[in-house]
């Protein structure tokens, strides 16, 4: 068995989220307001085959956090959408670093693309301690991410590309 854990910040931890949806050139269009809330309706568990995919979203970032802590006793992979949290939580990191550490695979997503805001994109602090980043695919940031969790945890390497 297989478990991946999809863990995100809700849409108002977003700054400008309005912005990176309309921004030309920028975030892709499904990432408007309300896909991330369609996602997490989908809610609790999904069972794909050997796959099981636990889908939570908080707006607690000590709760964010916790769940990671719990990934990492579990053996999950981790997909990890922080929004807001993502360009000043060193607690966040640190805890997104243990999952790292532990040897599995911890995917950053990003339904929009944050490079590619009016504020030039400020950089990401979770980046740095993650296997990889998947950004501005909207929906498929998600979907792809899932895969490269679960690949990764089906061969049991984390490493980072
Ligand atoms: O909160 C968000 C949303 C975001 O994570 C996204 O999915 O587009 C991108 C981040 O830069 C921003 O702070």
């Amino acid at each position: 068995m297989t478990t991946v854990l999809v863990a995100a910040a809700p849409e108002r931890a977003r700054p400008g989220s309005g912005r990176i949806a309309s921004s030309a050139g920028g975030g892709a269009p499904e990432a408007s307001s309300g896909l991330r809330s369609e996602l997490m309706a989908l809610g609790g568990t999904v069972h794909d085959g050997d796959l099981t995919v636990e889908f939570r979203q908080t707006d607690d970032e000590a709760e964010l956090i916790h769940w990671l802590g719990r990934a990492v006793e579990s053996g999950w992979g981790v997909v990890l959408d922080p929004t807001g949290f993502t360009h000043y939580s060193y607690a966040l990191r640190d805890a997104a670093a243990a999952v790292t550490e532990a040897g599995l695979p911890l995917i950053e997503v990003h339904l929009g693309n944050p490079g590619a805001r009016d504020d030039g994109g400020r950089s990401s602090v979770i980046s740095a301690v993650s296997t990889g980043v998947i950004a501005g695919l909207g929906f498929d940031s998600y979907r792809f991410a899932v895969q490269a969790a679960a690949a990764r945890v089906r061969a049991g390497v984390a490493a980072r590309a």
